[in-house]
């Protein structure tokens, strides 16, 4: 787990039925999870400061290709600046023959080289990219503590990526997306489930959301069928029936006949750079591109919208035809 948290969710996603999940029409076609309450830890979170939430003990412990950042990274990270202290420590010593030769110049260039050592290593990943004799001896200092079983010291390679990745509100309010211009409730349009509801006068053209997107394989089809045995698995309640159908995220995701393409929004409170060069790239670039971090949608008010009104988007005749 990653020890950089600063936020919780309270109890996660809860069962919130809003249409009748026997006759209505529209049940099983959303999700009836909603109503997640996320709460701040105030106290750690400074204006400008990354979100960093834990996804849990057995989140992706391996996944081919990528590189996760773990606890043990950081821990590493100190000890490798505790032992280079530790180094130039025995080189200050009155003692040692090269006494005086250890220069700052000369610990710069050491670390600079250190840092970018072309190979690649979690460990190294996550050492601070800048040569501070500071961050050194606090690294000593958390090592002496952590030998000790105590722990008063901010762990160095953790402080510094924390305050690395804090923008400044001027920055934000430059470019940042404001994603409180909608809250959500139960929708206005029968069996529809929640809908999306303006918190305050949006004027036409104004970027009312906005979502960063994930490309799912090829119409999703290969991920998202749900097959079901029939067997009850431990709980009484399953159903007894094998069945075979989409998963409801289908329902989520934007696609278009003509392409495999199949493009699901997610979260949008991150803070994901939109790239409109993009909108120059033919479409086997979006789909063979590896790096697919930010692609997104602008969701934009088509004319005046009054606060609390309900908001809607066109979702195409392909969807209006298969429902
Ligand atoms: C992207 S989700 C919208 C959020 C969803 N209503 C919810 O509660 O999670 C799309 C789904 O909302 C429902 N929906 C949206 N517009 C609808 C409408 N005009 N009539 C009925 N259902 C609608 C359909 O079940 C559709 O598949």
């Amino acid at each position: 787990m990653l020890d950089l948290t600063n936020i919780k969710s309270v109890h996660g996603s809860k069962f919130d039925e809003v249409v009748d999940r026997i006759d209505s029409p529209g049940a099983g076609a959303f999700t009836p999870y909603h109503s997640a309450r996320t709460i701040v830890r105030v106290d750690q979170v400074l204006p400008g400061q990354e979100l960093f939430a834990s996804y849990g003990e057995e989140w992706i412990p391996w996944i081919p290709g990528v590189a996760v950042t773990q606890e043990a990274n950081f821990d590493a990270a100190d000890e490798l600046m505790h032992e280079f202290e530790e180094w130039i420590e025995e080189h200050e010593n009155p003692d040692c023959p090269t006494r005086g030769e250890l220069t700052e110049e000369l610990l710069q260039a050491m670390w600079k080289f250190m840092v970018e050592f072309p190979q690649s290593s979690r460990k190294l990943s996550v050492i601070p990219k800048e040569w501070s004799r500071e961050r050194m001896k606090k690294a000593t200092l958390i090592e002496t503590q952590r030998y000790l079983g105590q722990s008063e010291v901010e762990s160095p390679s953790r402080e510094y990526w924390t305050n690395k990745g804090r923008v400044s509100l001027d920055f934000l309010r430059e470019n940042g997306k404001c994603q409180d211009h909608i809250r959500p409730n139960v929708s206005s349009v029968p069996h529809a489930g929640r809908g999306a509801f303006a918190t305050r006068d949006l004027p036409k053209g104004t970027v009312v959301g906005y979502s960063p997107l994930v490309h799912v394989a090829v119409r999703g089809e290969e991920i998202y069928t749900i097959n079901y045995d029939g067997r009850d698995h431990g709980n009484e309640n399953n159903a007894k029936k094998p069945f075979s159908r989409p998963d409801l995220i289908l329902n989520y995701s934007f696609g278009h006949r003509n392409s495999t393409i199949l493009l699901t929004p997610y979260g949008g409170y991150e803070l994901v750079a939109h790239k409109p060069e993009w909108l120059e790239q033919d479409i086997d670039f979006l789909r063979d591109t590896n790096n697919k971090i930010g692609l997104s949608f602008d969701y934009v008010a088509l004319r005046d919208i009054k606060q609390g009104e309900e908001v809607f988007m066109d979702y195409g005749d392909e969807w209006l035809s298969a429902a």
